[in-house]
C-alpha cells in the first residue's frame, strides 16, 4: 500500500557490485523473505555508500547492503535490519590468502601476512582518516605510527627484504582499500618492493590461485565468499583471520521505523 516502506523507497535495496558475496546473500534474502516486488540495485561499493550519505543527508528512507567494520556506522545513525532466517550469515572473519610458494619464496613477507591480526576498530580508524580526506597511502601510513606495538607483533621474526616484489591484490571495498594499504606499508618497510592489484571478488581469488598476485588480505569468511573460497582453496593457503567479528545485512538510517527484514514484506 502507498505508505509501506517499498513505496517510500520505490521497492530498491542498494546494493554494491554484483560479484560480491554479500550481494549473493542479498539475492537470497530477497527470496528468502518473499520480497517480490523488491529490487537488488547493482552498482559499486563507491556508488552505495553516495546514495547513502545523499539520502542521510536529506533524512530520506534509504535501504543500502552494509557491512561492518565500516566507516558509515561512525558518519550516520545507522542500524541493521534483524535477519530472523540468517540469511546474510552470523559475525564472520576476514582471512588472509597468500599463494602457494610463497613461504618459500619471500619467507619475510609470509611471517607478516601471517602475524597480521587487528580489531574492527584499527581498521575503522584508517577508513576514517581516508574519509576525513587523507590518501590511503597518508591513512596507512600515520595509523603504522601511530601503533608501533601492534606493527611490532606483524613484523616480530620477518626476514628482512632487499626490494624483492609483492602483489597485494584487492576489490575497492573500503575495508580492503584500508587494510591492504596498511599491511602494504608494513612490507614495504620490510624491504619489498609492493604492488597493489585492484580487481573484482572472482579475479581477486583467481589471482591468488594462479600466483599473479602474491597475497590478498580481503577473504569474507565463512559465508560471504564461501562460494569463492570453495572454487580455489586447494590453489592458494589460508592464513586465517586478520580481523574478526564483522557483519553483514540490511542497513538503515535510525530514522527510519522498521527494525527487521520482516517488516519490508508489509
Ligand atoms: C566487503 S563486502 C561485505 C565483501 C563481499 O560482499 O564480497
Amino acid at each position: 500500500d502507498e505508505n509501506s516502506i517499498g513505496a517510500a523507497v520505490g521497492y530498491k535495496i542498494i546494493g554494491i557490485e554484483p560479484g560480491a558475496g554479500i550481494m549473493e546473500q542479498a539475492r537470497t534474502t530477497v527470496k528468502e523473505y518473499g520480497l517480490d516486488q523488491w529490487n537488488l540495485i547493482e552498482g559499486s561499493s563507491a556508488a552505495m555508500t553516495t546514495e547513502l550519505k545523499k539520502a542521510y543527508n536529506a533524512q530520506k528512507p534509504i535501504i543500502v547492503t552494509g557491512w561492518s567494520p565500516h566507516w558509515k556506522f561512525s558518519s550516520f545513525d545507522l542500524k541493521f535490519l534483524e535477519d530472523p532466517k540468517g540469511t546474510f550469515g552470523g559475525a564472520e572473519d576476514i582471512h588472509t590468502l597468500v599463494r602457494k610458494g610463497l613461504k618459500e619464496d619471500a619467507p619475510g613477507a609470509y611471517t607478516i601476512l601471517d602475524q597480521f591480526s587487528w580489531e574492527p576498530k584499527d581498521l575503522e580508524d584508517v577508513m576514517a582518516y581516508i574519509t576525513g580526506g587523507m590518501s590511503a597511502e597518508e591513512a596507512a601510513q600515520k595509523w603504522i605510527k601511530e601503533n608501533p606495538d601492534r606493527v611490532a607483533e606483524w613484523v616480530d621474526g620477518a626476514q628482512k627484504a632487499n626490494g624483492e616484489s609483492i602483489d597485494l591484490a584487492l576489490v575497492a571495498w573500503d575495508t580492503e582499500i584500508a587494510s591492504t594499504n596498511v599491511i602494504g606499508k608494513v612490507l614495504d618497510q620490510n624491504g619489498y618492493d609492493v604492488s597493489l592489484t585492484q580487481v573484482e571478488v572472482g579475479p581477486m581469488y583467481a589471482g591468488i590461485s594462479n600466483g599473479s598476485s602474491d597475497a590478498m588480505v580481503g577473504a569474507w569468511l565463512p559465508s560471504t565468499h564461501i562460494e569463492y573460497y570453495n572454487a580455489y582453496k586447494e590453489d592458494l593457503m589460508d592464513l586465517g583471520p586478520n580481523l574478526r567479528g564483522t557483519k553483514n545485512g540490511l542497513v538503515v538510517p535510525q530514522y527510519m521505523e522498521i527494525d527487521s527484514i520482516e517488516d519490508l514484506q508489509k
